[in-house]
C-alpha cells in the first residue's frame, strides 16, 4: 500500500517493532506498512554492527525511539520498555523480528545440533517472544496486538532449516499460549509464516538461493512473497481490521504451504546453478 492509498489505519497508535538489521529486514518492511498508516513507531536493533544502519532509518519514519536491545539479556529488554513507558505510558503494539541460531547448524544435520546452541536458538528465537511480549503486555491497559515471525520449517522437513525449525515450531505454540494467556486483557497474540526472503538472517541458512528458487517456481502464485507484502499483512494483524483474530500463524508465502510436490510446468533445478537446462 502506498501512502497515497493511507486510510489513516495505525492513527493514534504507537508500538514497538525488534530486529531492525538494515533496509532489507522484515521488520524494516513492517515499519514502513504501519508508519505508512500513521503508527509512531519505537524500534530496536542489536549491537553496535547494526547502528549505523538502523539510525538512518529511525529518522526516515522520524522516530527518535531507537534502542540497542539484546533479548537474550532480561536486563536489556526491562531497560527499553522503562524507556518507552517514560515516553509514551502505554502502547499499542509490538512486533518481534528477530531469530537467531549458530549459522554453521544451518546446514548438514538436525540431529548433530550442539547442546548450548540448541539452548541458545531457543532462548533467543523463542523465549524471547514470551519475555518482551510479557513486558508489552504491561504496557497494553486497553488491550493490544503482537505479531512474531515463523518460518514453514516448524510444520514441515526443510533443508537446513534445522533447529530452527524446532524452534519456529515452539515459537508458534506459545503464541497460541500467550494468546489465551492475554486474551482476557483483550491482547491478541498472532504469527506470520512468511515465505523465503532475502534478508541477513536468511543469508546464514545453507543453499537459501535455492530454496528461494524452488518456492518461486512452485508456489501458487509462481513467485516469492516481498517485505512489504509481510508489511502490509502486519498491518491487517496489529490494527482494527484483525479484531477477531488472535492465536493464529497466518501463511504469507504466495501460497507454498499448500502444495504437495513440485509443480508439473515447473523446472528441476539443482543446489549449484539455481536452475538445471532441461
Ligand atoms: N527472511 C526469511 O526468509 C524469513 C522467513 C520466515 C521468517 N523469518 C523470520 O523473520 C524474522 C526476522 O528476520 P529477517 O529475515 O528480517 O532477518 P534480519 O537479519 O533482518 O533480522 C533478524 C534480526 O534478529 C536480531 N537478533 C538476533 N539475535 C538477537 C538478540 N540476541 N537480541 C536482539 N535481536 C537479535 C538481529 O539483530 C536482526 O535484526 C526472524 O524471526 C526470521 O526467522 C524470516
Amino acid at each position: 500500500m502506498s501512502s497515497s492509498e493511507r486510510s489513516g489505519l495505525m492513527d493514534g497508535k504507537r508500538g514497538l517493532i525488534m530486529g531492525l538489521a538494515n533496509d532489507k529486514s522484515i521488520a524494516w518492511g513492517i515499519a514502513k506498512a504501519l508508519a505508512d498508516q500513521g503508527a509512531e513507531i519505537a524500534l530496536s536493533y542489536q549491537g553496535d554492527a547494526m547502528k549505523k544502519r538502523a539510525e538512518p532509518l529511525a529518522k526516515e519514519l522520524g522516530s527518535n525511539l531507537l534502542f540497542d536491545c539484546d533479548v537474550s539479556k532480561e536486563e536489556s529488554v526491562a531497560a527499553m520498555f522503562a524507556a518507552i513507558g517514560d515516553a509514551w505510558g502505554k502502547i499499542d503494539f509490538l512486533v518481534h523480528a528477530i531469530g537467531y541460531s549458530d549459522k554453521e547448524q544451518l546446514r548438514g544435520r538436525y540431529v548433530d545440533t550442539t547442546h548450548e546452541n540448541f539452548l541458545k536458538t531457543m532462548d533467543i528465537s523463542v523465549y524471547s517472544f514470551t519475555l518482551v511480549g510479557r513486558y508489552a503486555a504491561a504496557m497494553m491497559p486497553e488491550g493490544g496486538s503482537m505479531v512474531t515471525l515463523t518460518y514453514y520449517g516448524a510444520e514441515r522437513v526443510m533443508p537446513h532449516y534445522n533447529v530452527m525449525g524446532v524452534a519456529k515450531a515452539a515459537l508458534e505454540a506459545s503464541v497460541r499460549y500467550m494468546a489465551e494467556d492475554l486474551g482476557k486483557e483483550n491482547i491478541r497474540v498472532n504469527a506470520i509464516s512468511a515465505g523465503p526472503i532475502k534478508t541477513l538472517a536468511a543469508s546464514g541458512i545453507g543453499d537459501f538461493r535455492y530454496i528461494l528458487k524452488w518456492n518461486e517456481l512452485n508456489s501458487p502464485l509462481r513467485r516469492n512473497v516481498t517485505q512489504d507484502e509481510v508489511g502490509k499483512s502486519a498491518l491487517y494483524l496489529l490494527s482494527d481490521l484483525g479484531s477477531g483474530v488472535t492465536g493464529e500463524t497466518h501463511h504469507v508465502d504466495a501460497g507454498y504451504h499448500l502444495v504437495g510436490m513440485k509443480a508439473v510446468d515447473a523446472p528441476d533445478i539443482d543446489v549449484v546453478s539455481g536452475r538445471k537446462d532441461a
